[in-house]
């Protein structure tokens, strides 16, 4: 049995060497990320490495919150923070919040979208986001909400609600560090925008088959090398953009590759295009370059007392050895019936042979890493999406941002840490927020298995205020019981929720 038993009962944690209290605007000390050996290398030859490839990010959570029962919504409620840069701005104007979509005065076709998504009440952070978003003269925001709250939808209506389609030139870009971030988006802007009429859109992602091609879009949505070559070949006509959006701003704007990027981007773009970064996670050190990045912005960050992840049933698998991991895991999953999950793990290597070893044992499993390429990506992407492959694989690369409401379980296979090899709590938060989306209730299971492991999972627990529940691998028929109890417990949650 290994140490990890002590985190059993996390209210006697003591913390030698006690980290920072978090904050939502501080971060733990994080070295720049660098590529460890092994992991994740670049998937394409104009793009900067991605978060996957960093191995690391940085170090932030996003609040959380009681749920909240609405009528067919299940919203984590928390409080936010509003600074607005207009000094005359008028919190009590009903427009500084609105409680309905129809409050926003939206063009006519967007109201059919928003229906066609079956959003019917607007999140948190879209009642306090999109009034300052579609303010004329339009003005910069940064938008912080925890994960799975409707970030997309606030930028994607503002993209939509600023663009003429009776004027043939890009008008706004959306960038996003992964090319599976940037497809999820475009594909929320091609069904926002179903009923807007002549609509075209353009997915700049790395794609040999659209080489020396022209854009003909009024929304590009990509990942930001790609953009910036569009721009710098002549490709994209960039003098018409009046709305630059970055999702997961706070990974584009530190990792040094996608920050130059997504920077060289910027500048390629009118002057005054309208700046709007979006995250659950902003580090104080990257909020300071967010600020230079998009001057004057309205902000929207989170309470900082509320950074846990409340909405996600928390286990961990106390195993003996690494050698052992694999055979635990294979034991959980032949226990449980899992609809679908996802499995994070630190290497690329580690990657292919689980998913190997878990084929051979009949599993539906599919891996996605930077060793890929583009277009197997898109397709196990795909795939995994239509529920063809139930277990995802994966790496640091879908750690943010990805949507898939179908993921009932996260598992941290390899605990995220830093490039310093420090508990890294804020990719943690990432990743469990693969599951839990925008209310639902979601379950992780992370695997200890050994005193550094056991170390880095208990400071975790202690920054994001997680009392997770012991798996005993010594005890098979209680991790069963336990383990379908919660899972149980979960699917009525969500069962309430939709009904
Ligand atoms: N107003 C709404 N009503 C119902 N569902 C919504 C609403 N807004 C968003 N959603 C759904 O919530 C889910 C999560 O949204 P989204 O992916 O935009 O979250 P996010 O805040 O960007 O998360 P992350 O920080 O993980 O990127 C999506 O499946 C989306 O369709």
């Amino acid at each position: 049995m290994s140490d990890a038993a002590k985190i059993e009962n996390p209210a006697s944690f003591s913390w030698a060497d006690d980290a920072e209290t978090p904050t939502t605007e501080k971060t733990q000390d994080q070295a720049a990320p660098a590529s460890a050996p092994a992991q994740e290398a670049a998937p394409a030859a104009t793009e900067a490495k991605p978060a996957e490839d960093a191995s690391v990010e940085q170090s932030q959570t996003d609040g959380a919150s009681e749920w909240q029962m609405g009528s067919a919504l299940l919203e984590p409620e928390f409080d936010v923070n509003v600074k607005l840069n207009d000094l005359q701005a008028d919190p009590d104007s009903p427009l500084f919040s609105v409680k309905n979509f129809s409050d926003l005065n939206l063009p006519e076709a967007l109201n059919k979208g928003l229906a066609s998504l079956n959003f019917h009440k607007p999140s948190k952070i879209q009642e306090r986001a999109l009034p300052l978003l579609l303010k004329n003269p339009a003005e910069n925001l940064i938008g912080q909400s925890q994960s799975g709250t409707g970030k997309t939808a606030a930028f994607t209506l503002n993209i939509l609600a600023r663009t003429d389609t009776s004027v043939n030139k890009p008008q706004a870009i959306a960038i996003a560090p992964t090319r599976e971030l940037a497809r999820q988006i475009l594909g929320v802007v091609q069904i926002m925008g179903q009923f807007m009429d002549g609509l075209k859109t353009y997915c700049a992602v790395p794609d040999p088959s659209q080489r020396n091609k022209q854009v003909d879009a009024h929304v590009v949505v990509g990942t930001p090398g790609t953009v910036m070559d569009l721009i710098r070949r002549r490709q994209l006509d960039a003098s018409g953009v009046k709305v630059l959006v970055l999702d997961e701003a706070d990974n584009m704007l530190d990792l040094q590759g996608l920050g130059d990027q997504s920077k060289r981007v910027k500048k390629l773009l009118p002057p005054h295009v309208q700046t709007v970064l979006f995250s659950a996670t902003f580090p104080e050190r990257v909020l300071a370059f967010c600020s230079v990045f998009a001057p004057n912005a309205n902000t929207i960050t989170l309470e900082q007392n509320k950074l846990t992840v409340e909405g996600i049933k928390q286990m961990y698998l106390d195993v003996s050895s690494d050698q052992d991991k694999y055979d635990s895991l294979l034991k959980f999953y032949g226990l449980m019936t899992i609809a679908s999950s996802i499995i994070f793990v630190k290497r690329r290597d580690t990657a292919s042979q689980l998913e190997k070893r878990m084929t051979a044992e009949g599993h539906h499993v599919a891996s996605l890493t930077g060793a890929l390429e583009g277009s197997e990506r898109d397709s196990v992407i795909d795939r995994f999406r239509e529920g063809s492959a139930k277990v995802l694989i994966t790496t640091n690369v879908l750690a943010r941002g990805i949507d898939v409401q179908s993921v009932t379980m996260v598992i941290n296979y390899d605990i995220p840490e830093t490039a310093d090899r420090k508990a890294d709590p804020e990719t943690f938060l990432h990743r469990v927020g693969r599951t839990g989306r925008f209310g639902k209730v979601g379950v992780a299971l992370t695997l200890v298995h050994d005193r550094t492991s056991w170390q880095q999972f208990q400071e975790i627990c202690q920054y994001l205020n997680i009392q997770p529940t012991k798996l005993d691998t010594g005890d098979w028929d209680n991790v069963e019981r336990v383990v379908k109890q919660i899972i149980k417990s979960s699917r009525n949650a969500n069962k309430g929720m939709e009904a």
